[in-house]
């Protein structure tokens, strides 16, 4: 059984969204009666017993993920053309970041998909098609250093030109990863709302991740942009997924919902902001991974790595992009009925862990996010072998 909270009444102001949320969660409150006949107390609850708590109240909380993973991923049929299995292209990499979305665009080709492209600077265009000669590179994006001087008029005239060479591309694509490597520069993200609002306009998924999540929102607010508040660049479109890492959730939460983080309530604080978000998908990346599309509150704590290095993240946004395409082309024939951006969520996540799981067993102390790359194929292959 799925969990549904059912917080189904709009927010009446930001700093009562918690309260809101608790007073209108049916499943909550029959926790909290569960909670106080055993005698304890909600505010002290900790993670574990609130786990015990939704498994007595019927609900199941962790993601069935291999079964997610098998309902989803593309059958490998000879009568498909080449793009059917995934078309997916990384908006991403700059003069500082040139591995980031190298990462994104590599994995999501190791899963599966057919075609991975990468839109990012002029100068990072030629680390990152050295890295690999699977990608298909465009080295369109500008950063602020490379336009100084120009009047504004010359700079929208180059963005006009960027966007257009996006928009040639966009009808094909199956998803977007957004954010990969993309820095912080406030003339590349302006660049890069307006692709955002493109592919909003087409239907194309757009997968956001990294700094951007938050950062757009940070420009917005010191009126540098004609964006006058970014979060409407994500806000009640359905096929937007958020990937956000500690840092990047706090600062979310803290923006959207006015509050701090506490682990306590994690899933339904996830839920309310997802929910505040209308209603797209958030991946909230840790020890466990959740997932919530303010409907529905799912975790992924399958064992991955005690390793932390830098590019995890990128390995997920990829994975995350191919498995919400295949969810999406299975349409209405996956049996658990679920959203297709958090089945796609699920499925990413898993396969990440496990992949990481593989590589740390080989590589222990020295596992690089390269090595985790390589066991992408083998971890899918052992729950959806290819033939
Ligand atoms: N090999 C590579 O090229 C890699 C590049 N990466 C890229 O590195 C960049 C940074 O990612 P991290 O995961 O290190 O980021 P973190 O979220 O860890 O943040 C790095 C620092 O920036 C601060 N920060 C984050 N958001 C901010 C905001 N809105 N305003 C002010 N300060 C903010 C944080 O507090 C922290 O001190 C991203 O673009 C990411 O994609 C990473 O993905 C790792 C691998
Ligand atoms: N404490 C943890 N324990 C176990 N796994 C974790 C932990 N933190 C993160 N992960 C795993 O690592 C993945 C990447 O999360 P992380 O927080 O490193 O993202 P990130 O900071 O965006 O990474 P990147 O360096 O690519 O930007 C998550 O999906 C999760 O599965
Ligand atoms: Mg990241």
């Amino acid at each position: 059984m799925l969990i549904r909270y059912g917080v189904s009444t709009g927010f009446t102001s930001l700093g009562s969204v918690k309260n809101c949320m608790l007073a209108s969660s049916a499943v909550f409150r029959r926790q909290q009666f569960l909670i106080r006949s055993l005698g304890g107390y909600s505010d002290h609850i900790d993670s574990r017993r609130m786990q015990d708590i939704r498994s007595m109240s019927g609900t199941t909380f962790e993601a069935d993920a291999e079964n997610v993973m098998r309902e989803i991923t593309s059958v490998l049929d000879p009568s498909k053309h080449k793009g059917q299995a995934g078309k997916i292209a990384v908006i991403g990499g700059c003069r500082e970041y040139t591995g980031a979305p190298y990462f994104a665009a590599i994995s999501a080709l190791k899963i599966g998909a057919d075609l991975s492209h990468v839109f990012c600077t002029k100068d990072a265009a030629p680390v990152i098609k050295s890295y690999s000669p699977e990608l298909i590179v465009h080295p369109i994006l500008e950063e602020s250093y490379n336009i100084s001087g120009l009047e504004d008029e010359e700079r929208r005239c180059i963005s006009s030109k960027i966007l257009a060479e996006v928009d040639k591309w966009m009808e094909r694509f199956d998803c977007l990863v957004v954010g990969p490597g993309l820095g912080r520069d406030p003339y590349l993200l302006e660049c890069v709302s307006e692709i955002m609002k493109h592919a909003r306009q087409s239907n194309v998924p757009i997968v956001i991740d990294g700094t951007s999540i938050t950062y757009l929102m940070d420009i917005a607010q010191d009126g540098l942009f004609l964006v006058t508040n970014s979060i409407d660049l994500v806000s009640g479109y359905p096929l937007a997924v958020l990937t956000p890492n500690v840092n990047e959730y706090k600062r979310l939460v803290q923006k959207v919902l006015n509050c701090e983080v506490n682990d306590r309530d994690a899933p339904e604080l996830l839920q309310s902001l997802a929910k505040q978000i209308g209603g797209v998908t958030i991946l909230q990346k840790g020890k466990s991974d959740l997932i919530s599309d303010g409907e529905i509150a799912k975790s992924v704590s399958i064992y991955g790595s005690p390793r932390r290095c830098g590019g995890q993240g990128d390995i997920l946004s990829g994975s995350v992009a191919v498995f919400l395409s295949w969810a999406r082309a299975k349409g209405k024939a996956t049996t658990s009925q679920m959203n297709p951006t958090v089945l796609g969520c699920i499925a990413g996540s898993a396969l990440l862990r496990k992949a990481a799981s593989l590589a740390f067993k080989d590589k222990k102390r020295s596992t690089l996010t390269t090595d985790i790359i390589e066991c992408l194929g083998r971890s899918l292959e052992d729950i959806c072998p290819a033939c």
